[in-house]
């Protein structure tokens, strides 16, 4: 009968030998509950509370700097992801290959129309509601910004994107990809075909939805005066409960990132038209969201 050892065998050095018993592995402990989101009561007392002191402010002739402020509480994000250094300067004498970052990095030739077309960058077109949005590039002075480069990204029309990390259980559309450019005229004009963006969720808060929106980036000539920023559609409901609208604190300034409806762009049988500016710089900047 074979002797079974009381203790396990010891190597020839005398080390212990490894456990040969397994040990059972201990229950896998229960991820901490997450904190409680905001209520939706509470991100709206804040944002009244920071529009207060903003109308304030502006009564009292010291009006906020321009642009959204980068820790505005109520769209709960914006304080974790901003620099906390002030920007570096960059001697471009001193560093060669700093250079580069003023020389525009793509090409007049690699824009094509079909670019600004999103309802025909595949082989079926997508569902939703088409729309056309056009509007103009302009300086502070009004005169026309030529062309530059706009680029646009949004949802498709039941609200969800394209993109992995959108986890909203709303369809996709495999004839929707939501991304488009082009270069504005003489005139300074830029134009899309698309589809209304839907509203969807976001968890800022208990119950928070975005008002439909596009997104818009300004190039600039050169990658460094990027900007970016959102457009609106008029009349949209969710207007007064979003803290990503209210981060911008001056109504008029808000009120100028809402299109208009132009019944003279609307295309028979075919798409709503939209029209919306934008302003680079002066009294009447459209609002930015990044590239300061
Ligand atoms: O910063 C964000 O988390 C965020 C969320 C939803 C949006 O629609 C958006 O534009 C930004």
């Amino acid at each position: 009968m074979a002797l079974t050892p009381s203790t396990p065998p010891t190597p020839s050095d005398g080390a212990p030998a490894p456990a040969s018993v397994s040990v059972a592995a201990p229950p896998p402990r229960p991820a901490p509950a997450a904190p409680p989101l905001p209520t939706q009561a509470e991100i709206s007392r804040e944002i009244a509370a920071r529009h207060t002191a903003a109308e304030r402010d502006r009564a009292a002739g010291t009006p906020a700097p321009d642009h959204p402020a980068r820790d505005f509480t109520p769209y709960r994000s914006s304080t974790a992801r901003h620099p906390r250094h002030p920007p570096v300067e960059i001697d471009h004498l001193a560093d060669p290959e700093a250079v580069e970052l003023g020389g525009p990095v793509f090409g007049v030739t690699d824009v094509t129309d079909l670019d600004a077309d999103l309802t025909r960058q595949h082989t079926g077109e997508p569902l939703g509601e088409r729309i056309t949005v056009t509007g103009r590039v302009l300086d502070r002075t009004g005169r026309p910004v030529r062309g530059q480069l706009v680029e646009i990204w949004q949802a498709n029309a039941a609200g969800r994107y394209a993109h992995r990390r959108d986890r909203h259980p709303a369809p996709l559309d495999p004839h929707f990809t939501g991304v488009g450019r082009c270069l504005t005229d003489a005139a300074g004009r830029y134009a899309f075909t698309t589809v209304k963006p839907g509203a969807y969720p976001w968890r800022n808060h208990h119950n928070a939805w975005r008002p439909a929106h596009i997104h818009f980036s300004l190039f600039g000539s050169a990658f460094t005066q990027r900007l970016i920023t959102q457009m609106y559609f008029p009349g949209d409901p969710l207007f007064p409960y979003d803290p990503i609208l209210a981060s911008v604190t001056d109504p008029t300034a808000r009120a100028r990132l809402v299109a208009t409806y132009d019944h003279e762009l609307t295309v028979p049988e075919r798409s709503l038209g939209y029209r919306w500016d934008v302003v680079l710089d002066g009294p009447s900047a459209t609002w930015i969201e990044e590239g300061r």
